[in-house]
């Protein structure tokens, strides 16, 4: 679970006369999420969401996520809205942390998505990609190339604990990867972690998308890339041609394709695999034993990178050529 910091009721009272959200009723921690602590609110006006900003996330960085929001939502993408205070912030202080009221999205995240699902979410994420368009913040990507070699640096000498022969395959990969990295495809703002922990849906329909903090400026193939390993795979780690042609055919719909980003799909694909594997590596031999979230597999991810390597036309993603 992911509740890292804890709140005193006497404190959220204090915290909530600063903006024009009505009086507390009931607050829970929010078992779900990695990076953040989040707490469910209700008060005596709306339900809300009090995310309280953890480890990985740079406090300069807030405005970019934040703003995105606002940004996005007026571009007629649903997602959640932080709620201002009276004196018009966006964040306060709260347990010595940054924190905010956002809004709260109805719906729920999918456990089984199906095909149908993954169209849905290709579609989202070409309309977040184009709303994104004109957002006058902007953020570099922390997890692209250097910082995979930082994460990396950090987990390198334990990785063979993890799987014997880690370090060498790792190793070769990031120089891989190094060497024959995209330059010149369309970028624009991306959501990074579009994982189905984070969209919503109301039955089969897509309700919204959430968690807008690894949020930056990259190539928007590379976005694609991260939905397809998401949610494309099945459990036993076989990939699923039909989700990624629904995905695919779901993004295209909206915002089609250039026909170099196809061509990069499966560069891009190891290098988000690759991340995952390393953010999930680093928490894996970091996390101590007992802490309240819960570990998730890097294994997981070194299987679709390897899966990712063995491609040898993006037809096998699902893409009609
Ligand atoms: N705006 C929201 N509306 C409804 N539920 C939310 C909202 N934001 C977060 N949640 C709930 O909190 C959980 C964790 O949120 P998330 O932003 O993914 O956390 P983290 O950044 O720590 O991974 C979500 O799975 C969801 O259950
Ligand atoms: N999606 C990442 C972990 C980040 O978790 P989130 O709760 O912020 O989506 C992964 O699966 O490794």
């Amino acid at each position: 679970m992911a509740v890292y910091t804890d709140i005193a009721e006497d404190d959220l009272r204090w915290f909530l006369t600063e903006y024009d959200a009505g009086t507390l009723l009931s607050y829970k921690g929010i078992a779900e999420g990695v990076e953040n602590s989040n707490f469910l609110l209700h008060t005596s006006k709306a339900p809300l969401i009090l995310t309280l900003y953890e480890k990985r996330v740079e406090k300069s960085d807030l405005p970019f996520f934040l703003g995105l929001m606002q940004h996005l939502s007026a571009g007629g993408l649903s997602c959640p809205l932080p709620l201002p205070r009276k004196d018009g912030a966006l964040l306060g202080t709260l347990s010595g942390r940054p924190a905010a009221l956002i809004s709260f999205l109805e719906g729920m995240w999918l456990r089984k998505p199906e095909a149908k699902h993954c169209r849905e979410v290709g579609k989202a994420l070409a309309q977040m990609h184009v709303a994104g368009e004109g957002f006058a913040l902007t953020r570099p990507n922390a997890l692209s190339l250097e910082g995979w070699q930082v994460l990396w640096d950090k987990s390198e000498a334990r990785a063979d604990e993890v799987e014997p022969g880690l370090q060498n395959e790792i190793r070769s990969e990031l120089n891989f990867l190094r060497a024959h990295w995209p330059k010149d495809l369309p970028d624009g703002v991306i959501h990074a972690d579009l994982f189905p922990d984070n969209v919503f849906f109301l039955g089969d329909e897509l309700s919204g998308l959430i968690d807008f903090y690894f949020a930056c400026n990259d190539l928007l193939a590379y976005d694609v890339s991260i939905c397809l390993n998401a949610w494309c795979f099945e459990k036993d780690g076989a990939y699923n041609i039909t989700k990624g042609m629904q995905m695919l055919e779901g993004y295209q719909s909206v915002r089609p394709l250039s026909e170099a980003e196809i061509k990069a799909l499966p560069v891009l694909s190891r290098g988000s695999a690759l991340r995952f594997f390393l953010t999930r590596l680093y928490d894996w031999l970091t996390t101590p034993e007992g802490a309240m979230v819960t570990k998730k597999d890097p294994l997981e991810y070194l299987r679709k990178l390897r899966f990712h390597r063995q491609i040898s036309s993006p037809v096998e993603y699902g893409l009609s050529l």
